[in-house]
């Protein structure tokens, strides 16, 4: 499908986004393995999490879809998923690939996980190695880098493991089969990455701790409960960045996530000048959410780097579409990581935007944009890559004319109703 977005004006708009990707995939999984029921409300739909229902569903777990965002989940306690009959499908998904590995390097049985070609190409040692470590035996192309990977489950044994990678996949991965090991698992990663899986297992009664930049997990068994989904930040990312280059526009994300392990998109946001509100702010299920409001206003140029890339690791695409509005050079360093995801994120933005007419270039771990041209509507490719055919998107309704987003379906792998709420902007053409 190809998108067709056209220039808009300043809006104002009151939306909500859906449900958060990270923790919809968090709360089928743990709620799998813990006892009694668990219910999730505002669940979000998107492939990659039913790629993670699919999963589990092969794995013997029965889950009611209640309605598409609401799901009931028998859990079969610690120890009481059976192995699949084929192949585990993850689609698309790096998120269920890395959590499955670890959750399947305790279980006593075979597993064969596969998804995509981009997930093909994704690199799995970072999980496989500390897994191994841990006794589990895992197998994969590529000397054990590379999707397919076979894992065969194996009484587990405690690490302290450092992570050379600030990533939530490879700490949660670890602290999955933590609970499977026979004492104290720890992880430590050189920055924070999300704490999703920390908040979601200490609500599920499960025993964590968390002491900086280190988590430290011990076997037990969880017990179901009612989880409730924010909004996901990282979907609302595209709509927080319209109204900030678009001055004069204004918009609200109404119950919107704000774990302040993803909250760097609003921190940047507000250093380039957009005047951002926080209200209603609540912790529902271990959670933090309120509703979030941008006023657009001329922007300026920001470096960012450091600590501060794991708190918007997902949010570079548009962050790159914010600099090519702001006056001076947007400076992105250390996100390196970026290369090794649904598609090289910093290549794919860099030939992108500059069909718009950008000044942008890739650097080792980064992007340089000279800001605040006048842009045209360009044709761009998707890469089939969901955040990069939604920045491509989201230049579009500033860029003159029309702008074309080709094999924008997969959008649906983290925002179904994208085209909805771009629709309330007047963005729009067709689709
Ligand atoms: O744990 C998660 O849910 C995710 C962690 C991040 O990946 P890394 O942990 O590989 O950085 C992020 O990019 C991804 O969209 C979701
Ligand atoms: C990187 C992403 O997801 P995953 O790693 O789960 O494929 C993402 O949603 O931007």
């Amino acid at each position: 499908m190809n998108l067709s977005i056209k220039k808009i004006k300043p809006f104002q708009a009151v939306i909500r986004v859906p449900g958060d990707k990270s923790i919809s995939h968090r709360s089928v999984m743990i709620g799998s393995i813990a006892n009694g029921i668990t219910t999730v409300e505002n669940f979000l739909p998107g492939e990659d999490c039913l790629s993670t229902v699919n999963c589990m569903r092969q794995l013997g777990v029965e889950i009611e879809a209640l309605s598409p965002t609401a799901l009931k989940i028998k859990g079969r306690g610690l120890h009481g998923l059976k192995e699949a009959g084929d192949y585990l499908d993850v689609g698309n998904s790096g998120t269920t690939i890395r959590l499955l590995s670890g959750l399947l390097a305790g279980q006593d049985f075979f597993s064969i996980i596969t998804g995509d070609a981009s997930i093909r190409r994704r690199p799995m040692a970072r999980v496989a190695v500390p897994l191994r470590q841990m006794g589990a035996q895992i197998w994969g192309r590529d000397q054990d880098r590379l999707a397919p990977l076979a894992i065969k489950g194996e009484p587990l044994k405690a690490i302290h493991y450092q992570s050379p990678v600030a990533s939530a996949q490879v700490k949660s991965a670890i602290l999955l089969a933590g609970l499977y090991a026979d004492g104290e698992t720890s992880v430590t990663e050189p920055a924070l990455s999300r704490d999703h899986t920390e908040r979601m297992l200490a609500g599920f009664k499960g025993k964590i701790q968390v002491d900086g930049f280190t988590t430290v997990v011990s076997p037990g068994e969880l017990t179901g409960q009612q989880v409730v989904i924010p909004g996901d930040i990282s979907s609302a990312a595209f709509f927080l960045a319209a109204a900030a280059i678009i001055p004069g526009s204004r918009i609200t994300i109404q119950d919107m996530g704000l774990n302040p392990t993803r909250t760097g998109i609003l921190e940047v946001l507000a250093a380039m000048g957009a005047q951002i509100k926080i209200e209603n702010e609540r912790t529902v299920s271990g959670e933090i959410l309120g509703d979030v409001s941008v006023v657009g206003q001329s922007l300026k140029a920001v470096e960012i780097g450091g600590d501060l890339i794991p708190r918007l690791i997902d949010e570079i695409p548009v962050l790159a579409v914010v600099g090519a509005m702001a006056e001076g050079q947007t400076v992105i360093r250390d996100a390196g990581e970026l290369k090794v995801k649904e598609s090289n994120r910093l290549r794919a933005m860099a030939t992108e935007l500059s069909r718009f007419g950008a000044e942008i270039r890739e650097t080792e771990d980064g992007l340089l944009i000279k800001g605040a041209g006048k842009y045209k509507g360009a044709v761009c490719e998707s890469y089939h890559d969901h955040r990069i055919a939604m920045a491509c998107a989201l230049m579009g309704l500033a860029a003159d004319g029309t702008t074309e987003v080709k094999n924008s379906e997969c959008i649906n792998i983290s925002f179904p109703g994208f085209l909805d709420c771009l629709a309330q902007l007047g963005g729009m053409e067709r689709c």
